[in-house]
């Protein structure tokens, strides 16, 4: 954006969205209106009035440049899909009119069948279904007009991550709303989760990226020397944007405000060349599918800068990985955040409630929240270079920590004020939002007015660790709200329900430090789970405890679940086995070849010298040569090994066993194959070393 337009954001913002303004000018009162009670409370749209709004929208798209409109939705290949259609129809004499009808916007029929469906469909009985979704608006990209949409099968299962995150956002409504009633609040009508992501990413050179096959295949270096210099000087971190960097990071920011998505804060992390975008939060679905876009249009916007962002986890090894810290709280339709320590007894009653929810709902269930951030790319990266590890726990900081334990022991807070503290009728100690420090470390920390959960991967599609929150959280609201309904005394049976909720789950709450090793014993003191890799996580998934959740909040059939478990897995293995592949063509096609040229010209260089003048030592060809040599048999060797393997994996029939030996048996190979060419890539001269190192990727912008 160019300075004298500047003030012109507030216009350019959300151009491009049919969004409230837009139906309000566009439809006529009552249409306006139905369509407005189906986005707020679901009504079913009646055919004559979805007609009127797919032509106004049409109308709309078609003044800016439309010609086509798709559904758009989110397979489970974590990206999002779309099939274009123009607007065009036929007349009998020969021209075309463009139409869009209210069924075409509603309903539509992509013929999905190459999705992963993890065994809920057979080819021959391939139907998927798109269904509009009215709670997110419809957009404009590409010339072409874009209706967000759920993806279903035949038989009504869901395909996608959409349709389950919409029943996991409904589960905690409904909650939600019973706990609020037994604290009186009568006026409010919905409750919604809210996210505001914060984006990390990577910028390398274009020309470099085309010649690495790794980043080109993988997403990631798979190969790669230590650079003299990394991240150890913390020199990157919030340091000056770059010029290249900065016109970037301003195209960008354009693009996604015109599609109405809240850009607002920017910065460079700490991997050289690393960088974020965080978003200001709004409700979770569109929060999501926001989300996705910033993911697309960072690709895009970079191709036109001469860059390429790379999403993946951990792109390079030794330096910062790049996450998603999901910031995730709840609110009500009057604007009420429901995770803000209130000013009166009732209001503080109600905030702790809603926080021995969450306490117990991240205790219960570890395991679901490793699932949702299990992914072959995020192993890499939890547990390494400032990264939360893969054991779950919570920070709440020692002031709310101390608030909690003295609920629970009965004892005093601030030893001069007189009494323990009763929920329901004190008023808790204040506590400044600063005293919730903010601690990196943790994988799921209390900021003061929402949960920042760190654990989520760079490449990840929000909706399924929000599912998992919002589900989880669903669940824990629903046994409060039985035991409270029926209590005599609210006050007391509140007091006791929290100091329960303390004393049972305290073992998930550590203030210290997450990244330490004393923390891994700790942790395993108190009986917490640590699933170090993805297929140990996964399992957990389909356990009795979580299908019997997930069913009992009308989230996922038992059917749903298994197909998506099968579908991780194969996603897991098969991505290692890509990156196996990559690496025996780059051993040998590249690699390989490489170091024998240079072993070539020293051989020459040494005969020459030797025909030259016998009495000519030559002392570095001998020994560069012999290190060399033995270095390349090792990589040789290893090449042989790692194909072994390879083939070894085509052996294996079931899923769980092939990610298993990827996991193991795979990825040792594919270890031991790099650490020798990495040594090889060291004593290479620079000038034969067939691609771009470390230190060129990462400080040439
Ligand atoms: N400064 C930070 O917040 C680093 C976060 C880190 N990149 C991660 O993977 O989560």
């Amino acid at each position: 954006m160019t300075a004298n337009c500047a003030n012109k954001l507030p216009d350019i913002f959300g151009s491009m969205v049919f969004d409230d303004r837009a139906m309000r000018q566009r439809l006529p009162k009552e249409t306006y209106r139905a369509l407005r009670n189906t986005i707020e409370n679901g009504k079913k749209l009646d055919v004559n009035i979805a007609n009127v709004v797919a032509n106004a929208m049409k109308d709309w798209a078609v003044e800016r440049g439309c010609t086509h409109f798709t559904h758009w939705f989110q397979p489970m290949t974590g990206v999002t899909a779309e099939k274009h259609d123009s607007f065009i129809s036929a007349s009998s004499d020969g021209s075309v009119i463009m139409e869009f009808s209210g069924k075409e916007l509603v309903k539509g029929e992509p013929d999905a069948s190459s999705f992963p469906s993890g065994g809920l469909r057979a080819t021959f009985e391939a139907r998927g279904y798109t269904a509009w979704d009215p709670t997110s608006y419809a957009f404009i990209k590409d010339r072409t007009l874009c209706i967000p949409t759920a993806f279903y099968s035949y038989s009504g299962e869901a395909l996608d991550k959409k349709t389950p995150l919409l029943r996991s956002m409904e589960a905690l409504n409904r909650q939600a709303l019973r706990i609020l009633r037994l604290f009186g609040n009568e006026g409010v009508r919905r409750v919604v989760t809210t996210v505001g992501p914060e984006q990390e990413y990577f910028l390398v050179d274009k020309a470099l990226y085309r010649q690495r096959r790794d980043l080109m295949f993988c997403g990631r270096t798979l190969y790669g020397a230590k650079p003299p210099k990394g991240q150890e000087l913390e020199d990157h971190y919030f340091g000056a944007i770059k010029p290249r960097v900065s016109a970037y990071m301003k195209e960008l920011d354009e693009e996604l405000w015109k599609l109405g998505i809240l850009a607002k804060t920017e910065h460079n992390e700490v991997a050289p060349a690393q960088h974020e975008l965080a978003s200001i939060y709004t409700s979770t679905n569109a929060a999501t599918d926001h989300n996705q876009l910033v993911m697309e249009l960072m690709k895009n916007v970079a191709d036109r800068h001469g860059l390429v962002c790379l999403l993946h986890e951990k792109p390079f090894a030794g330096v910062n990985g790049s996450g998603k810290h999901d910031n995730w709280s709840l609110s009500t339709d009057a604007g009420q955040n429901l995770l803000e320590p209130g000013d009166s007894p009732q209001e503080n009653a109600q905030f702790l409630l809603f926080l021995a929810a969450v306490i117990q709902a991240v205790d219960d269930y570890q395991d679901l929240m490793r699932v949702s951030v299990a992914s072959a790319g995020n192993d890499h990266r939890l547990g390494a270079n400032e990264a939360p590890p893969a054991i779950v726990s919570i920070y709440l900081g020692d002031v709310l920590t101390g608030i909690l334990d003295s609920i629970e022991s009965g004892t005093p807070y601030d030893p001069q004020s007189a009494g323990e503290l009763r929920v329901g009728v004190h008023v808790l100690p204040r506590f400044p939002k600063d005293a919730t420090d903010r601690n990196r470390t943790s994988p799921f920390a209390f900021t003061g007015n929402k949960f920042e959960f760190r654990m989520l991967g760079s490449s990840f599609s929000i909706s399924g660790p929000n599912i998992v929150l919002n589900t989880i959280v669903a669940e824990s609201l629903s046994r409060f709200a039985d035991t409270l309904e029926n209590a005599d005394d609210f006050d007391g049976a509140l007091h006791d329900l929290i100091r329960r909720v303390i004393r049972e789950h305290r073992r998930i709450i550590f203030n210290g430090n997450s990244y330490s090793d004393e923390w891994k014993r700790e942790a395993e003191k108190r009986g917490l789970l640590n699933l170090r890799t993805t297929p140990e996580a996964l399992p957990c998934f389909v356990s009795p405890k979580n299908i019997a959740l997930f069913t009992r909040h009308q989230i996922f059939t038992e059917t749903e679940m298994r197909s998506r478990y099968e579908i991780l897995l194969e996603n897991y293995a098969k991505t290692l086995a890509i990156e196996a592949q990559t690496m025996l063509e780059m051993s040998r096609k590249e690699i390989l070849p490489a170091v024998n040229a240079y072993v070539k010209d020293l051989t020459a260089a040494a005969l020459a010298k030797q025909s030259f003048d016998r009495e000519l030592g030559c002392v570095m060809e001998r020994e560069l040569l012999g290190r060399l040599s033995e270095l390349e048999g090792g990589v040789y060797r290893r090449t042989r090994l790692l194909e072994e393997q390879l083939r070894r994996l085509g052996e294996l029939s079931s899923a769980k066993e092939r990610a298993d030996f990827c996991a193991d048996a795979l990825f040792a190979a594919m270890q031991e194959l790099r650490a020798a060419a990495d040594e090889l890539e060291s004593l290479t001269g620079k000038a034969y070393w067939p691609f771009p190192t470390y230190g060129e990727l990462l400080f040439n912008i």
